[in-house]
């Protein structure tokens, strides 16, 4: 059965930061994820999770200048050494917070960019975020984002992504599959959210849902999650499903459509 993480960036806005924690332990969550740890200091969300018995399993590396609009800047020419400067301050927060995932996001490319050479910066970059993650014993994550959230976003489709894990070749460099942005770009998410899981290379390491097309609960959407969750049960995996939606009314009061599957000790 797959667990579930709170994402703390949309969920529990009804809260402080660093208050959310306790919300979703008392929602009954074991873990969380979130965009961006870089406000707050890494022991400061270290105790908040300690206090709340939650687990960290995600958060993005450094994006640029997100309230500018930048969304990422791993496929920005240009850019290089504050991508790295910024994935070694990523692997720093996290050996404090422990969480095995960092998600890399790769920008939104000016349309005057040659995207050869975008996509030569993305590979090295990436490659170089691998290599230092897997020193400590962190995977890196790419992710297909849509393109009505997100326009000119360099990464939308998960045949992209997959190529440029083939390409890297490297094991701790895998697909975070948020199945509401491939619902959006490409549907036919069962079949390949299970290819996904099945792959060697570019394996879906992550999981992200959202209700279709409005981005709140998965109950209310196009999509059928009970259906979904029971593949996903039916193929073993044992992974997370990051809850990446903006609730609709109050965060606890939509949490109906989980119930079933929140363990309770
Ligand atoms: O925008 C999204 O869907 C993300 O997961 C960003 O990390």
């Amino acid at each position: 059965m797959p667990q579930f993480a709170a994402n703390l960036s949309m969920m529990y806005q009804e809260y402080p930061f660093l208050q959310r924690f306790a919300a979703a332990a008392q929602d009954g969550f074991k873990a969380v994820e979130y965009l961006f740890p870089y406000e707050f200091d890494a022991q400061e969300l270290r105790d908040a999770l300690d206090a709340s018995g939650l687990q960290q399993v995600l958060f993005n590396a450094p994006p640029g200048d997100w309230a500018a609009g930048e969304r990422g800047i791993a496929a920005l020419p240009g850019r290089e050494a504050e991508f790295r400067q910024g994935f070694d301050l990523a692997l720093r927060y996290a050996e404090v917070l422990g969480n095995p995932f960092i998600h890399v996001m790769a920008g939104i490319v000016d349309v005057q960019q040659d995207p050869e050479r975008c996509r030569a910066v993305y590979q090295r970059n990436l490659a170089y975020a691998a290599l230092h993650a897997a020193r400590h014993g962190k995977i890196v994550l790419i992710e297909p984002i849509n393109t009505r959230d997100m326009p000119g976003y360099f990464l939308n489709l998960q045949e992209d992504a997959q190529q440029i894990c083939h390409e890297i070749g490297v094991e701790n460099l895998q697909l975070q599959f948020d199945i509401y942005h491939c619902q959006i770009m490409q549907g036919d998410v069962t079949t390949r959210m299970l290819e996904g899981l099945r792959r060697q290379v570019g394996q879906i390491a992550h999981i992200q849902i959202a209700g279709v097309p409005g981005r709140h609960e998965p109950s209310l959407g196009e999509l059928n999650y009970p259906y979904l969750f029971a593949q996903l049960d039916a193929a073993g995996y044992a992974g997370w499903v990051g809850c990446e939606y903006r609730p609709a009314a109050g965060t606890s009061a939509g949490l109906d459509w989980l119930r079933p599957y929140l363990k309770r000790d």
